[in-house]
């Protein structure tokens, strides 16, 4: 970790008609940390990721990205800072293969012009092969190499979460969102899965977010973590801290951490 800033949430908050489903959080996540997001159910947490990458708009706010305000940025502009995400609910392209997801995933990458791509110039060659080498990587990275002519839809569904990973690390980010990254995993997938994305992390030096049921793997995993209770912040440290506060011992965990 550095310590300086890359997101900067202040006063953050999303209601639905009378509903807070956020409310007021005030948090910074530093460079380079895993940084975790537990609540219960309906605590607000995919509601932070939908605001964090503008699917939906704040109700009042800030969040800057370094020093840039992206209070108001649409999805596009924010991926294209280097902010990508996964989804609680896969959302691959599920009758195209596995390589064609992480092309996909690249599209802002292709930045030559229309006439050079039109006319398949040398710059274009190298630039389609640069991106090809780095999807090779990836799959490699995340297991899936084996399986790139598959249709996405056809993997089971670990390989599924996988290649959403892939497919958001295509974008060349440096803040992955991962949303539920170990839903309906057995323990053990959920192992390994905490130790790639501890690899990731290292190898792309990224600074990850993560929402996770899951609270031995969030242990484990994360550098600093924030707990959410009906939109609130109420409370953030490191996980021995978290682990101990009396009221996320109170509104979450029921004493059994
Ligand atoms: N588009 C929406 N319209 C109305 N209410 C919504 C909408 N999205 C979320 N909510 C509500 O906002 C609250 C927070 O939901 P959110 O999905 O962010 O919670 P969560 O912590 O991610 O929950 P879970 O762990 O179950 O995924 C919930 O009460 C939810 O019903």
């Amino acid at each position: 970790m550095s310590g300086a800033a890359v997101l900067t949430l202040r006063e953050v908050s999303r209601t639905f008609g009378g509903l807070k489903a956020v409310d007021r959080v005030s948090l910074t996540v530093e460079e380079g940390e895993i940084f975790g997001i537990i609540g219960p159910n309906g605590a607000g947490k995919t509601t932070l990721f939908n605001l964090l990458t503008g699917l939906i708009p704040l109700t009042s706010g800030d969040i800057y990205f370094q020093q840039q305000r992206l209070t108001h940025a649409p999805p596009h502009q924010i991926a294209a800072l280097g902010i990508a995400r996964t989804f609680q609910n896969i959302r691959l392209f599920k009758e195209m293969t596995v390589w064609q997801n992480v092309r996909l995933g690249q599209h802002r990458h292709g930045s030559t012009q229309f006439w050079a791509n039109l006319l398949n110039t040398p710059a274009v060659q190298q630039q389609q092969r640069r991106l090809a080498d780095r999807a090779t990587e990836l799959l490699y990275w995340l297991g899936l190499y084996d399986r790139r002519d598959e249709l996405a839809g056809n993997l089971p569904y670990g390989e599924q979460r996988r290649l959403e990973i892939a497919r958001a690390l295509a974008l060349q980010p440096k803040v992955l969102l991962l949303d539920e990254p170990a839903a309906g995993m057995n323990p053990a997938e959920k192992q390994a899965l905490c130790e790639l994305i501890d690899r990731l992390h290292e190898a792309f030096q990224l600074t990850v977010i993560v929402i996770e049921h899951h609270v031995p793997l969030v242990m484990n995993l994360c550098d600093r973590i924030a707990v959410l209770d009906f939109g609130q912040l109420i409370a953030l440290g490191d996980p021995l801290r978290v682990k101990n506060d009396p009221k996320v011992i109170e509104a979450y965990l029921g004493g059994d951490v």
